[in-house]
């Protein structure tokens, strides 16, 4: 969720030594433990993955299995990391084919005097908006060595011991949502194969407000001075990233025409700011691994830092993936399934997904901002007239990430789009 991701937590088993997870690694070849979770994988029972792979963990973590992989104490990737071949990605993480198509967009006319800036940065968005639903967001007034502080604390994260990072997994008294560090994400039905990657949410408010303290205590329970930067760091980070998701939310309105609307403002009074930094370790034949499975993001939209290691691809109008390239100090702005939706499908929220390359790690940190969560998602009345005719059911984001996704496993298995579903000329997607 990650996106906002709302996937069923996962439960996580003990971990044992390190000699006995040398005895697993034995006994993970012979594919026992694994093979298990493919199983399971294969039965969609997302909840079980975990506790089938094998007990400790280690083979299921694609951080711990690539770092086997190097230092030559794991011979090949375990099967359950391995796509069907029909699922692979064929493009590359360095294949930029359609990349000349994603504006890069400077919003500092959002914060200054100059009207007829702002005119032409409204229509540039709406552009952008219309056609691929991705954009480069430059002049948006986040210092960048704070962008800088976020990526490194990030990657001192993802460097420590898996025991140590599994300490910080799922808070008590998460209900559902992907909390803290997640070892082996069970991301983005359908499921082909466990993904190529390990993730760190945070959760936070309208003011900024995000859930770290608890977090930095449990991964870090004797070390107070890395503690304190780590919380002050992205304290400071989802207060600077809210700030630019309220600024540019004002800009869609704009686009949309809808700033005096009080239906759009609506979704937009409580909303949540789902932070997740998400690592993909380098894998040896990276493309029969995948760092994250095609899939829409359900939110209202995402802004994501990518580091210079590219790997977030799209697809372009002739059906041919491509990655986008990172722009420096630039957030990657995408619209949402929750947006199309309230739009009437005059924004687009596309499909998108993570790979991979053979020697360098990738660390993005996205910002999915979730829509007011008790609201009810339907197109805006101002934009459904004869001409443009209402495209979409009205459902809440607990209908959209529970039952709505779910039905629409199989079709979101050939690449159609989640919303489909939501179609008026189908069934209402929230009666049973
Ligand atoms: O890592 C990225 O660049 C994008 C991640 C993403 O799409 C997601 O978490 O929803
Ligand atoms: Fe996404």
């Amino acid at each position: 969720m990650a996106t906002l991701s709302v996937d069923p937590p996962s439960s996580m088993g003990g971990h044992g030594t390190r000699e006995g997870f040398l005895e697993k690694q034995v006994a993970g070849a012979r594919g026992n433990n694994i093979g298990d979770a493919l199983s399971v994988l294969a039965r969609g029972d997302l909840k079980r993955v975990e506790q089938a792979s094998d007990p400790e963990g280690h083979l299921a973590n694609a951080a711990e299995v690539s770092r086997l992989l190097r230092e030559g104490q794991l011979k090949k990737v375990p099967q359950a990391f391995i796509f069907p071949e029909e699922s692979r990605a064929r493009e590359a993480y360095d294949d930029f084919s359609g990349d000349q198509d994603i504006p890069t967009i400077d919003i500092s006319p959002a914060f200054a005097n100059d009207s007829e800036a702002r005119e032409h940065l409204v229509e540039d968005i709406a552009r952008a908006c219309e056609s691929t639903g991705f954009l480069h967001v430059v002049g948006h007034g986040v210092p960048e060595q704070l962008m800088k502080e976020a990526q490194a604390h990030g990657e001192k994260l993802f460097a420590l011991p898996l025991d140590q990072k599994l300490k910080g997994t799922f808070a008590p008294g998460n209900k559902g949502q992907r909390r803290g560090y997640s070892s082996t994400p069970t991301l983005f039905t359908p499921p082909r194969a466990l993904v190529w990657q390990e993730g760190f949410t945070l959760i936070g408010d309208k003011s900024g407000q995000v859930d770290v303290d608890l977090y930095a205590e449990m991964l870090w329970p004797h070390d107070e001075k890395q503690r304190q930067s780590f919380c002050e760091v992205y304290k400071e980070y989802a207060g600077y990233s809210m700030r630019v998701c309220l600024t540019l939310k004002d800009l869609l309105a704009k686009a949309l025409k809808l700033e005096d609307s009080k239906h759009f403002e609506q979704y937009f009074e409580q909303p949540t700011q789902v932070l997740h930094l998400t690592g993909y370790p380098p894998a040896p034949n990276p493309l029969e691994v995948m760092g994250l499975n095609p899939h829409y993001d359900g939110g209202a939209f995402t802004i994501i830092l990518q580091d210079e290691v590219p790997g977030l691809q799209i697809r372009g109008k002739s059906g041919k993936w491509f990655s986008i390239r990172p722009v420096p100090g630039a957030f990657c702005f995408k619209v949402a399934d929750a947006l199309q939706v309230i739009s009437n499908g005059r924004f687009k929220s596309s499909l998108h997904r993570v790979v991979v390359n053979k020697e360098k790690p990738r660390l993005s940190i996205s910002t999915f901002l979730a829509v007011d969560f008790h609201k009810v998602i339907e197109p805006a009345p101002e934009l459904v007239d004869d001409k443009h005719p209402r495209l979409y059911w009205s459902f809440t984001s607990h209908e959209y990430f529970s039952s709505i996704r779910l039905k629409a496993i199989d079709h979101m298995r050939n690449s159609g789009h989640i919303l489909d579903f939501v179609k008026l000329n189908c069934p209402d997607p929230t009666s049973s």
